[in-house]
């Protein structure tokens, strides 16, 4: 594995002032899908936050009555406490108060947090659905996804985050109000005690968020590496190969690395921060030297000296909570354009305006007409002006080396991605005027690398028709077809068997086990065309024999294509075309492609003397 130098880290891609604050439109759009969340407890929490934001300031006052009453009554010959033990009163029902309010807004918090984020996940993972295989494998794009998903939980602080500096703010305006009246000259003691140390934190928040965005592929192959060292997947590879010193040398390096310029930046913060904040302490002392010398001059009370000094105090500290919340805000909320990017993102190959009905039943066939293909960013055609038809009702097998292109045609036909060049026609139609989601219904497909779902064996036949998936006849005559059936009997919950390691309870199966299960899927559907690109690879010869055999006879009449590298199964369909470095080599019957005596009946051969 080549390493890569420190001095090609993407070292902190610089982001302008004007994109950082830019980001900050995306918060009403955010804040109005939030309300939509749950209008009720949104406004809740926001009434709540304004109630206790007047909280702060009447303590003070109060705190500050209560102690020249106290004044008062040392120096009184007749002592009367009742105004006293009222004002006590008053202070106790404000802190109690205070304090359920606080309740409400940190419960209303938690429960639009959690429905938020349960309702953006939902949003991602529909968003995904839309966007094009092409963009998916896209790194780039991979990179958006990746941030848009890793900030569910950011969002929900973010939103909190937000509401607490509405908070804050209306109590800051109501400290400010307080000091105003009464000494204006320590608003100008305030600023100076401030203004610097928010300058630092959005100058460094700035800084780590560009860092964290620069690193975004390096963060990702850190979790890959942390993945691969310690998953029940590749737990057995991992101690046999003895990888796990591997694994970890490597992770260590390129998490020392990003430690070391996360370290620079957050020692380096932290000072100036240490600084700005001593900063700021001596300008509260010098603000309460200056309010301790107006009360012995007796200008003030021994309650204002209280008020005021804890006004300036909880001001400073609130403000502070303020600038700092703020350069946390416009980090997240450059977090939220790339969620909103994201969710924005034009879906590249959308239907043309005029789209024209899928036929009913296929009568010619599929064809491809000098077909051409390289995948984006690549420099070479994988795909090299192929032709060939699979007519309507008829069986057809592809075959050919690894990485000959046999999937990347079943790609193009399932229309993933674009010809460069040529035509794709169904009954003589090019496959671009259908719709998209109409034409994909055509087909019932198992792929060779098809998903095993940590759903029960049911749900697992299901998923080739989720529509039926209660519907158990349905499922149980699918599993029939496929054999299924007698890997579920095996099973000690059947069909309501959870598969899979990843949770307790669950089951693993056998690789020939999975790929019956998933070969139930293409009998879920009554679909115009099936497609099996190798998912039988793991059965035993005789096995997948009998599968294809099984598979053929149950869609007689119905348009297929296989996939298999084995030719006891390829003899089986009605043409085979054989390809070689993207190319059609040959194509014909079993028997016409035997008397040509290319390369079909070479590996023929060849695997027949292996079986013999
Ligand atoms: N997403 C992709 N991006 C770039 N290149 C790809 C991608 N998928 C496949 N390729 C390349 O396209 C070529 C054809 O791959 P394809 O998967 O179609 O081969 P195949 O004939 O199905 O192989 P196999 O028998 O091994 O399954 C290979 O050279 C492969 O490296």
């Amino acid at each position: 594995m080549p390493q890569r130098k420190s001095a090609t880290r993407p070292e902190a891609s610089k982001i302008s002032w004007k994109e950082r604050f830019g980001s900050l439109q995306y918060i009403p759009r955010f804040f109005s899908k939030i309300r939509d969340v749950s209008p009720r407890l949104f406004y809740a929490n926001l009434f709540a936050r304004i109630v206790n934001s007047a909280t702060p300031v009447l303590l003070l006052w109060v705190g500050k009555l209560i102690l020249d009453e106290v004044v008062l009554q040392i120096d009184a010959a007749d002592k009367d406490f009742t105004r006293l033990w009222g004002l006590v009163a008053v202070e106790l029902g404000l802190a109690v108060l205070s304090d359920l309010i606080s309740r409400v807004i940190n419960l209303t918090d938690t429960l639009i947090g959690d429905l938020y984020s349960n309702r953006s996940s939902v949003e991602i993972i529909n968003k995904t659905a839309e966007i094009e295989l092409s963009q998916l494998e896209d790194t780039d794009f991979y990179d958006k996804l990746e941030r848009a998903r890793r900030q569910t939980v950011g969002r929900v602080s973010l939103m909190s985050g937000i509401m607490a500096q509405f908070q804050d703010s209306i109590t800051v305006i109501s400290l400010i109000t307080a000091l105003v009246v009464f000494e204006p000259w320590l608003i100008a003691l305030l600023i100076l005690a401030v203004i610097p140390a928010f300058l630092n934190e959005i100058k460094f928040s700035q800084k780590s968020y560009s860092l964290a965005r620069g690193w975004t592929a390096e963060r990702r192959e850190l979790d890959d590496l942390r993945y691969v060292g310690a998953s029940d997947v590749t737990a057995k590879e991992v101690k046999l190969f003895g990888l796990t010193g591997y694994i970890a040398d490597r992770f260590k390096k390129l998490s020392d690395e990003y430690y070391k310029v996360t370290r620079k930046l957050a020692i380096r913060k932290n000072l100036w921060g240490g600084v700005f904040n001593v900063l700021g302490v001596l300008s509260y002392y010098g603000a309460f030297v200056l309010i301790i010398i107006r009360v012995v001059a007796g200008v003030l009370t021994v309650g204002d000296l209280t008020f005021l000094s804890g006004s300036f105090n909880r001001l400073r500290n609130q403000l502070q909570a303020i600038f700092f919340r703020f350069s946390q805000i416009t980090e997240s909320s450059l977090y939220l354009k790339d969620y909103f990017d994201f969710l924005d993102l034009e879906t590249i190959s959308g239907d043309s305006k005029s789209v024209i009905p899928v036929p009913e039943d296929i009568r010619d066939g599929l064809e491809f007409v000098d077909v051409w293909f390289k995948y984006p960013g690549q420099q070479d055609y994988v795909l090299k002006g192929v032709n060939f038809k699979v007519p309507a009702g008829k069986k057809l097998a592809f075959v050919g080396e690894n990485g000959a292109g046999k999937t990347t045609l079943i790609k193009l036909a399932l229309r993933f991605y674009e010809p460069a060049k040529g035509v794709i026609l169904l009954d003589g139609k090019d496959i671009r005027e259908f719709g998209k989601q109409e034409y994909q219904n055509l087909f019932g497909v198992i792929f060779q690398d098809f998903v095993k779902y940590n759903f029960s064996a049911g749900e697992n036949i299901a998923v080739g028709n989720i529509k039926n998936v209660n519907n158990q006849t349905k499922i149980s005559e699918a599993a029939a077809q496929s054999l299924a059936d007698e890997v579920i009997a095996t099973l000690p919950r059947k069909y309501d068997q959870k598969l899979g390691r990843r949770f307790t309870n669950g089951l693993d199966l056998s690789g020939g086990q999975w790929q019956k299960i998933a070969l139930a899927r293409a009998y879920m559907k009554d679909a115009k065309i099936a497609i099996l690109d190798e998912p039988t690879s793991a059965l035993d010869a005789r096995a997948e024999y009998e599968a294809f055999q099984r598979f053929i006879g149950l869609t007689d009449g119905k348009t297929a294509i296989i996939i298999s590298h084995r030719f006891s199964t390829v003899r089986l369909a009605n043409t085979i075309v054989v390809l070689k470095d993207g190319k059609v080599l040959e194509k014909g019957s079993h028997e016409t492609l035997m008397e040509n005596n290319g390369l079909y009946a070479e590996l023929f051969s060849l695997q027949a003397v292996g079986y013999h």
